[in-house]
């Protein structure tokens, strides 16, 4: 497990090889595929396949659904192996697609309020995140941060991952103030929306292990 000696990182939302390839380079332990139609980092099933055949055998490959049904999960993995599934669903729905599929399921988890801290992992990891703006058109990749003092002392006998509106300039300051095992990131990685910087990956990837 990378967080028992150092910050876990997920790159999330590649789109392109370039991206791809500083993510394998510059060591993040995850490298996620997001297959949300409305994301400007949607990728189909098939690029994803071909991006995921550069991974050199370090990285585990993610791939984010949105409240998907049996079938586009399955119709995904048909084309792609994937290592994890990171899903937006209820915890039963996500307990119930990690014995469909035999994968590791990690639960996107918003929250608003420390009281809404999740008291037990249905699954096998709670990705926590703040909700989004009321007009956003997806749940996650949107650039906002968390309030981190709501995660100040929190220490759950769970895995879990910190993620929404990290940068390579907030990032080791979120790791110290929440005590983070792990780190999500997209949309402060990029140039554009889905295209991402290779030496923003490679200072995050520093930053968030700095600590
Ligand atoms: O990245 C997306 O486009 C996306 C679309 C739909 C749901 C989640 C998405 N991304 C996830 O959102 C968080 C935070 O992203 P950001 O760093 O604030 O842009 C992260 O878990 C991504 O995996």
């Amino acid at each position: 497990m990378p967080e028992q000696s150092r910050t876990g990182v997920k790159i999330c939302g590649l789109t392109e090889e370039v991206g791809f390839d500083a993510c394998v380079e510059h060591g993040a332990d995850w490298i996620g595929f997001v297959f949300f139609e409305r994301s400007p980092r949607f990728v189909t099933p098939e690029l994803a396949a071909c991006l995921a055949r550069r991974e050199r055998g370090q990285a585990k490959t993610v791939g984010l659904f949105v409240h998907p049904q049996d079938d586009d999960i399955a119709k995904v993995l048909d084309h792609a192996p994937l290592d994890v599934l990171q899903i937006y669903a209820s915890d039963e729905r996500a307990q119930q697609i990690s014995e469909v599929f035999g994968l590791p399921v990690w639960l996107s988890y918003p929250v608003a309020g420390r009281e809404e801290l999740p008291p037990t992992c249905p699954v096998q990891r709670m990705l926590i995140e703040p909700r989004p703006p009321k007009d956003a058109t997806r749940p996650g990749g949107n650039a906002q941060k968390l309030d981190w003092s709501l995660l100040a002392g929190w220490q759950p006998s769970f895995p879990w991952m910190l993620a929404g509106g990290l940068t390579v300039d907030n990032v080791g300051e979120a790791v110290r103030v929440t005590g983070a095992p792990a780190v999500d990131v997209s949309s402060g990685v990029e140039s554009a929306q889905g295209i991402k910087d290779p030496s923003l990956i490679a200072r995050f990837v520093r930053h968030a292990r700095s600590n």
